[in-house]
Formats: C-alpha cells, sequence, structure tokens
C-alpha cells in the first residue's frame, strides 16, 4: 500500500493542518453516521495537537476517543496514556467527548483484554481517523518488535482487536490495539517528528521485516498518510 507523505515546515504547521484534517473527517463521520471516531497515540509527540484539536469547532459530544495503547499504570501515573489524553485532548470544546477505557482495574492487563474489547465494541467502526506515532524500534501502539507478543498482534486472523504486551526495551506492561483493529480504520495517520524518526520508518519500509519493525506491517496494508516535520 501506499504511504501519502505530507511534510511540513515546522511542528506548528503539521499541527494546524492535522488538527483540520482530523476536524474535517470527525465532522463528516457525525455527518455521515451520526457519531465518529478517534484513536490517539500517547508519548510526546501529539501533546501539540491534542491542544489545538481540543478547540476546533465540531459536536464533540458524538465524537468517541480511545487510545492506540496504553500503558497498564493508574491514571494518576505519569506514564499514563488515559491522563496524558484528559488532560490535554479532552479538554475546552471537546471536554464532552466521549473517552473510551482500554484500562481496567485489573492486576494485569490480560485480565482487562475481555473489559477493553466490550468498551471498543461501541465505538463507531471502522474508526473515522487512527493516529500512530512511532519508537525508534520501529514499534508502533504497543506493538514492540521486543515483545513476545508480536506475532500475536501482528497475526490478522488472531480475532483479537486487544493483547497484552510485555515490551522489554520499553517500561510498563502494555495494552495494545492489533493489527487488524488498527488496519480498520477508514484514515490511517502516522505523525512524526524529527529527521531521525523519518530516516527510521524509510529504512524500515526498505529493509526491515514486519516483525523487525512492526510499523511496516501497517503501511503494508492499508493507505497510510505520514504527517511529518523537522
Ligand atoms: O504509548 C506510547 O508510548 C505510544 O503509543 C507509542 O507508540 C508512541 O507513539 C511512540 O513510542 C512514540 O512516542 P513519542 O511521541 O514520545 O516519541
Amino acid at each position: 500500500m501506499a504511504l501519502t507523505q505530507q511534510h511540513f515546515e515546522n511542528a506548528e504547521a503539521l499541527t494546524a493542518q492535522f488538527a483540520q484534517s482530523l476536524t474535517d473527517i470527525l465532522a463528516q463521520g457525525i455527518e455521515k453516521r451520526g457519531r465518529a471516531s478517534l484513536v490517539v497515540s500517547g508519548g510526546r509527540t501529539p501533546l501539540a495537537l491534542f491542544k489545538t484539536l481540543s478547540k476546533t469547532d465540531i459536536d464533540w459530544s458524538k465524537v468517541d476517543v480511545t487510545l492506540a495503547d496504553e500503558r497498564w499504570v493508574g491514571e494518576e501515573h505519569e506514564a499514563s496514556n488515559t491522563r496524558l489524553v484528559k488532560d490535554n485532548l479532552l479538554q475546552n470544546n471537546a471536554s464532552v467527548a466521549n473517552f473510551v477505557e482500554l484500562k481496567t482495574d485489573d492486576a494485569d492487563a490480560a485480565d482487562g483484554i475481555a473489559q477493553a474489547e466490550s468498551n471498543l465494541s461501541s465505538m463507531s467502526q471502522p474508526f473515522d481517523a487512527l493516529i500512530l506515532g512511532m519508537g525508534e524500534d520501529g514499534h508502533t501502539a504497543s506493538l514492540f518488535p521486543c515483545s513476545a507478543q508480536i506475532e500475536d498482534g501482528l497475526n490478522l486472523s488472531s480475532g483479537k482487536i486487544c493483547l497484552a504486551v510485555q515490551p522489554t526495551t520499553a517500561p510498563h506492561q502494555r495494552i495494545s490495539l492489533t493489527l487488524p483493529a488498527i488496519l480498520n480504520s477508514r484514515n490511517i495517520f502516522i505523525h512524526l517528528t524529527g529527521d531521525k524518526k523519518k530516516a527510521v520508518l524509510e529504512d524500515a519500509l526498505e529493509h526491515n521485516t514486519e516483525l523487525e519493525k512492526p510499523v511496516t506491517a501497517v503501511v503494508n496494508r492499508a493507505p497510510v498518510t505520514l504527517m511529518w516535520a523537522p
């Protein structure tokens, strides 16, 4: 599949255009189906986008928001993606959006999978927009190449929407959308900043297997738009 690349001169220009594109997609989903669904990733990259998106003028009460992955920590923990989204995206106009939890009170992510999948089934699918980040190891969501769960996570016929992942190169047990769940999206974006990550993605697409660089498994199977700035 093709990777459409949108390159911006700086992160501010990327954020402005990305927020507008997402706003248009969500407004269209609401108009056509009554509700729209947005899947976002955690990490540092999306922070400015979340803040800008939170102020856009759509009927956020008709938008369901969830995460592509979550660290299995409480919302009070600094590593919580749920906290990141609630503190930065679900503010302002977007404060009335419906957040669909991946995290449960179970001690282990594996025990929370059934509830997470039930929660996700309430969202309009295919997801209207799904935003992925990428680590320099080529992981996306929490599909980590270092994890014992990576083959299961990339398995298109697993029948799974989520899975528990224990990375060895990053902290915390995770819950992640599987590859089939990620691909069940109308619009898939990879959101990157910096030359290093762009080079990692380009090199991965050229030289690596999907198990080595899981982000390539998404690009190989769906139209993906890369939103990149230096
Ligand atoms: O939970 C997470 O950490 C994310 O979902 C993860 O996949 C992230 O998108 C990349 O690790 C990039 O993170 P940065 O934006 O911080 O570089």
